[in-house]
This record gives C-alpha cells, sequence and structure tokens, in this order.
C-alpha cells in the first residue's frame, strides 16, 4: 500500500549540458562504473573503502535524491517504503552517483531527509531567488553544476527555514561539496553560505517586495511564497491576494495524514488506535469519517510496523474518504469506478459494500491498476472488486452494462494536494489545466453513458480549481439534460456543502486535501 503514497515528481530537467535519461553516475563518475561480475565478489571490500564517515549522511542522500528528482524525473517517494525506510536503497544510489557511502541512516536522518528534501523542493524558486542575489556572478547561477545547485539549496534551506545551527550547516555542506565535487566547489558553497549567515544575522536576507502593479505583486508573492507565477495571478483571480497567501502558505507546510481502519478485515478504528498508542504515534480522531484518524508524525513507524503491507489500513486523506461518502456505496450494489487506480476510493468503497455487490475498476493505466489488484488482495476485497484496462472513451461504447452508480475521480491538475506532493507545483503548465478540462468533458461524457435510468454519477477531482469542477458539472448537465443535481447535504457535513449543493473541501479552511464532488442523478 505504501506505493499509493508515491509521490511522482517529474520535474522538469534543468539540464544545463546534461541529458536527463543519461544514469546520474555517469554525469558526475563517467569512469568509475563497476563491471556486473565484480560487483558481488568485491562488495565487502568495496563497501569498506568506500565509506566515507566525514559527510553527514542526511545531506549526501538528500542532494541524491534531489538530484534524481531533477534531472532524472524519478519519484520523490518521501513515504515509500523502500524509499525512505531502507537506508540501504538509498545508499546505493549515494555510492553510485557520488562514488562513496557514508554511515548507514538513523531514524533521526531518515526524518531529516524528508524534511529537508520535500522543504527544498516546496521552497526552491524562493532559495533560487537568494541563491542568485548572493552569486557575485549572475552566469555562475543559470551554469552552475546540478549537484552544486542541489548542495547550495540544502544549505540555504537548513539555515533560512529550519534554522539549524548556521556554521555548522557551512561546515557540512562545504564538506559535502568538496568530497562529491572537488575542493574548489568547497570553497565556493563556504563563500556564498558564509553571506547568507551574515546577511541572516543582520536580518539583511534580500525579500522581494510586493508592490507595483498586479503582475510585479504577483512575481514577488510567488517567489516569496515559492509558487509558480500563474498560479499565484489564477488564485489571486478566483480567492483574492489574502487567500492566496493563506493557501501557499498551507502548501509550504509539513502535510499530515489520515488512515483508514481497513474494516474488510475485520481492523476496527479502535484495533488502530491501539496499535498506535503501542508505537507511541500521536494521532486524533476524524470527526466526520468513522473508521479514519489524522496523524502528523510517525508515519513512518506505521509503515515500518508493517500495518499498510497488511492490509490493516491504508493511507487516505480524510477529503478523499469524503468522495466516497458522497458516493454512498450500499451493500448489493453494482458501483463502476471510472479512472479507479491506484484504488485509494476502490478499496474503501468495496469495504463497505461488506462483500456483497460488485465493483468494476477501470483505468487506462496498466501498472497502476496492477497496483490496485495487489492493494485489493491484501485488503481482502479483491473477490468483489474486477478490474478492467481501458481507455473509459473506448470502454463505454462496447459495454452495455449499466450500473447503479459510477464514480468519476477524474485526471486533474492536483491544485489540491500541493502540500502533499511537493513537486507537483513544478510540473504543472496552465497549458496543462486546458488539456485537462477537455478531456475531463470527455470522460463525463463516457461516465454518464455507464449510469442507469435512476442511477448515480459522482464527478470529483483533487483540485480547487473551479474551471475543473463546478464549471464542468455545468458544462456536462448542459449537454446531458437527464442528469441533475443531487445535493450531497445527507452524505457529507454542511461545512463542506458549496452553495450549488456540491461537496468542496478547502485547503485554508479544513486542513485537508482540496477536493471536489458533485452527484449527480440519472432521470428514470
Ligand atoms: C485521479 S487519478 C485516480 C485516483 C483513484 N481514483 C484513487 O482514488 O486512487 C486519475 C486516473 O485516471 C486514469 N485515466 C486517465 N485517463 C483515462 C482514460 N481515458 N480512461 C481511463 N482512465 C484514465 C489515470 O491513469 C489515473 O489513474
Amino acid at each position: 500500500m505504501a506505493h499509493l503514497l508515491s509521490m511522482g515528481v517529474t520535474v522538469s530537467p534543468r539540464t544545463q549540458g546534461i541529458s536527463s535519461s543519461k544514469p546520474l553516475m555517469s554525469v558526475l563518475h563517467p569512469s568509475s562504473s563497476v563491471p556486473a561480475n565484480r560487483r558481488g565478489r568485491d562488495s565487502q571490500i568495496h563497501r569498506t573503502q568506500k565509506l566515507n564517515l566525514e559527510v553527514s549522511p542526511h545531506r549526501a542522500v538528500s542532494a541524491v535524491r534531489l538530484m534524481r528528482i531533477e534531472l532524472g524525473g524519478a519519484f520523490a517517494d518521501l513515504l515509500n517504503e523502500r524509499g525512505k525506510g531502507s537506508g540501504d536503497n538509498e545508499m546505493a544510489y549515494v555510492e553510485r552517483t557520488l562514488g562513496f557511502r557514508t554511515r548507514d541512516l538513523d531514524a533521526r536522518d531518515l526524518r531529516l531527509v524528508t524534511d529537508v528534501v520535500g522543504g527544498t523542493i516546496r521552497w526552491r524558486r524562493f532559495l533560487d531567488h537568494l541563491i542568485v542575489s548572493l552569486c557575485n556572478d549572475k552566469n555562475a547561477f543559470s551554469s552552475m553544476e546540478p549537484l552544486l545547485l542541489q548542495i547550495l539549496r540544502i544549505g540555504f534551506y537548513e539555515i533560512v527555514k529550519l534554522n539549524m545551527p548556521a556554521y555548522a550547516v557551512v561546515d557540512e555542506n562545504v564538506r559535502l561539496a568538496k568530497v562529491a565535487l572537488r575542493p574548489g566547489a568547497g570553497n565556493m558553497v563556504n563563500g556564498i553560505l558564509r553571506k547568507l549567515v551574515l546577511l541572516k544575522e543582520r536580518d539583511s536576507i534580500p525579500i522581494p517586495k510586493v508592490e507595483g502593479d498586479d503582475r510585479s505583486q504577483a512575481r514577488a508573492l510567488a517567489t516569496l511564497y515559492s509558487h509558480p507565477v500563474w498560479m499565484v495571478r489564477r488564485w489571486t483571480k478566483y480567492l483574492g491576494q489574502e487567500e492566496t497567501i493563506r493557501l501557499m502558505e498551507w502548501n509550504n507546510r509539513e502535510p499530515s495524514f489520515s488512515l483508514r481502519a481497513n474494516s474488510a478485515r475485520g481492523f476496527t478504528r479502535g484495533d488502530l488506535v491501539k496499535q498506535l498508542d503501542l508505537l507511541e504515534v500521536p494521532y486524533e480522531l476524524s470527526l466526520h469519517l468513522p473508521n479514519f484518524v489524522r496523524v502528523k508524525t510517525g508515519l513512518q513507524a506505521v509503515i515500518q510496523a508493517g500495518m499498510l503491507k497488511e492490509g490493516k489500513c491504508a493511507v487516505q486523506d480524510e477529503s478523499a474518504g469524503m468522495i466516497v461518502s458522497v458516493l454512498d456505496p450500499q451493500p448489493g450494489e453494482s458501483i463502476i469506478d471510472c479512472c479507479a487506480a491506484p484504488g485509494g476510493k476502490t478499496l474503501f468503497m468495496a469495504s463497505q459494500l461488506h462483500g456483497q455487490g460488485m465493483v468494476s475498476a477501470i483505468d487506462i493505466n496498466e501498472g497502476r491498476l496492477r497496483i490496485l489488484q495487489e492493494a485489493a488482495k491484501l485488503h481482502q476485497v479483491d473477490d468483489i472488486i474486477t478490474t478492467i484496462c481501458a481507455d473509459l472513451r473506448n470502454f463505454v461504447k462496447s459495454s452495455p452494462q449499466l450500473s447503479d452508480k459510477v464514480l468519476l475521480d477524474a485526471p486533474c491538475s492536483g491544485l489540491g494536494v500541493l502540500s502533499k506532493r511537493a513537486d507537483l507545483r513544478w510540473n504543472k503548465t496552465l497549458e496543462d489545466l486546458e488539456e485537462l478540462k477537455n478531456l475531463q468533458d470527455e470522460l463525463l461524457d463516457a461516465a454518464s453513458g455507464l449510469v442507469k435510468p435512476g442511477g448515480i454519477l459522482v464527478y470529483s477531482t483533487c483540485s480547487i480549481d473551479p474551471e475543473e469542477n463546478e464549471e464542468r458539472v455545468a458544462a456536462f448537465l448542459l449537454r446531458h439534460p437527464a442528469f441533475g443535481i443531487d445535493h450531497v447535504q445527507k452524505y457529507v457535513p454542511s461545512d463542506y456543502i458549496t452553495e450549488r449543493g456540491f461537496y468542496y473541501s478547502n485547503p485554508v479552511k479544513h486542513c485537508l486535501d482540496g477536493a471536489f464532488a458533485a452527484r449527480l442523478v440519472r432521470a428514470l
């Protein structure tokens, strides 16, 4: 289940003359790869010879992970069991990339890697603004080699945002640059970081001023709160400047997570709470969903205790859980989940059928669908889930099957989950949004063809953008007069209901991910 949480990262490659398809090792150390047949035989000697006890492990691991994310389009996997929980896996990357290992990561190092990688990605625009401001030669930034840039970003983040002891941060990052690159790189890191420390001591870090016309203000806010300018402009238009700032502050906070006890395995919220107590993981009970608890810290302990792997619980935001509440699955019903993978909502819906009924889970992505199938077995709901790998738009043409309830959890911009998906803000463009809107319309048309007369169609997204939400529903209703809005008052708390009777969770107001759902009923 942990991979359901993977943070897909495809930050556009900052190529700087380096092809993103080249392995990182060949980029940094072209001659140091070890032939596969020698690796086993020499591994013990190799491990000891390459061990570097001077470099701080969390910084080496963070720098390499940031490189993988930015150059390789790798997955951040901030919560992935293999990515984060296993120091061995990380260390193999470090060794392949930097040419040495550090001592193994302990629990504190692992927490620091999560904080530093997530924070450095979130604050990238702001950190780069500071780095550019402090470079003597402005070209130095644009031509900076990728590893050096990541080391600088880490140092800046640790000093400015984590308020870590400044001179220790300088020393550690200088050492990393010297060992991983060359002495000259260490000197450069030393010069820039020391400048930053001085400015911080004098309280004169160069902060952009929010002034001038709308465009200049948006640019300054985008730097100050580290978001793309287009997002700031768009949100200012819909929400006003104050709310936009609050939203960006929310997106920059460390996210909290919710766990859903898997009732299909007979595991209750009471059982979950007992286990969390044993693991000393602090939690709050969800006010709205009986199977959910919120955890701010300690998710790693839950993962390491094997609770996700055993299918006892799943990580699922309450905002996503309430989309299932809007659909309101009942035992005996036939449900089609049109864009199902990796299956968070499919599994929750299936658990509510108590073994009676059927969920058909359709998705175009075979790999993600496989994750769903495995999770369904773990969660002991595989007997009532059928997976279908298809483009929904084609599936509907060939399928005569009509269902009681249809969920279309549409592909969307993800603008409601930027606090959890640290990198997402840098991957999305305004053009993506336009393309997505067309796809959402086509998928809505297709999904509506699967609803039986009197049946329910739920359209949902994890976006806070009205053009992906209310506007898509309004356009759909114009095209499909046989459908009407079914007010969600019976299904979610009133605080989450919009004027038009849709479900909407607002990150700033509800301290959850942003999500939207419309419940539409087909005339008899
Ligand atoms: C927002 S995600 C679904 C998340 C899922 N409902 C959950 O709760 O885990 C959107 C999904 O739509 C799928 N998708 C995109 N285009 C599709 C299409 N034309 N037909 C079917 N599935 C599609 C993607 O592969 C992706 O898995």
